[in-house]
């Protein structure tokens, strides 16, 4: 082209402000609300730091930290090996998904209106057909990004919104999530929720039906997910690359999106 390659144009649109980069990412630390499954399940632990040396004795010049948290903690990726359902995908761990699979576009669908009045609001088939009449059909190995304004919810009481019959946050049904996995070959899918599942996910058939269709499928998760109203429902794109933890089932990671100005 006449200036140079796709990605010099690419870099030009970034320096002349016509490719915005949009984090997508939630801050990640002690305040970070983790999901809790009942017992006798085990949990996550919260976020800790624990400094190693700040400029002092420990370390006159420098600064650093400990950190401990689950995989599955904030902002984090599902990779296929973390259900049951994809224990035996190859390419099923985080350090073994190959790179050309962590850059990909989105697809947003925006439910925002019915999880404010229904927290247990799930997208359906119909509801994804509906999205593809008006913005085109969502295309292989993108990701399908479930914009909830979920995010927006301050404190973690709020943002897990439990009561005595556990969570209540919104999320797929059962026919969207398999027209996802089987018909439309999707990367993966992402949330501003905890989890990839609605929060009643326990109680439907399959349990969990996200992960296990998902994961099962050799497909991805994004949870914990902000700013996805900032994101046009066509036309972004996503580079989501968990860290390469050895037979990791998922890790925090930094989600970032090139957006058209
Ligand atoms: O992938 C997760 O972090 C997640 O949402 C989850 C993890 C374990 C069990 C149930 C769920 S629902
Ligand atoms: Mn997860």
């Amino acid at each position: 082209s006449s200036n140079g390659n796709v990605l010099t144009q690419l870099v030009d649109a970034l320096a002349a402000g016509s490719v915005k980069v949009v984090d997508l990412t939630q801050p990640l630390g002690p305040d970070t609300p983790v999901l809790g499954l009942p017992e006798p399940f085990s949990n996550s632990p919260p976020v800790t730091f624990e400094t190693i040396s700040h400029y002092d004795d420990q370390g006159p010049a420098w600064y650093w930290r400990t950190i401990r948290m689950g995989e599955h903690t904030g902002t984090h990726f599902d990779a296929p090996v973390h259900w049951i359902s994809g224990k035996d995908r190859s390419e099923g761990t985080v350090d073994t998904i190959p790179a050309r699979r962590l850059v990909g576009p989105a697809c947003v669908i925006d439910i925002s209106r019915e999880a404010a009045a229904n927290a247990d609001h799930l997208l359906t088939r119909d509801a994804l057909l509906e999205w593809e009449s008006r913005h085109g059909r969502i295309p292989p190995n993108a990701w399908v990004l479930l914009r909830s304004d979920w995010s927006k919810r301050v404190g973690a009481a709020e943002f897990l919104n439990c009561r005595e019959d556990g969570p209540h946050s919104p999320g797929f049904d059962r026919g969207a999530t398999e027209l996802l996995a089987l018909e439309r070959d999707v990367l993966g899918v992402g949330v501003e929720t905890v989890g990839t599942d609605a929060g009643q996910a326990h109680s439907f058939d399959p349990p969990f039906w996200t992960h296990h269709i998902m994961q099962g499928n050799g497909k991805f998760g994004l949870a914990s997910l902000c700013n996805l109203d900032q994101l046009p429902p066509t036309g972004a794109v996503l580079v989501a690359s968990p860290l390469k933890l050895v037979d990791g089932s998922g890790s925090p990671l930094r989600v970032l999106a090139l957006v058209p100005a």
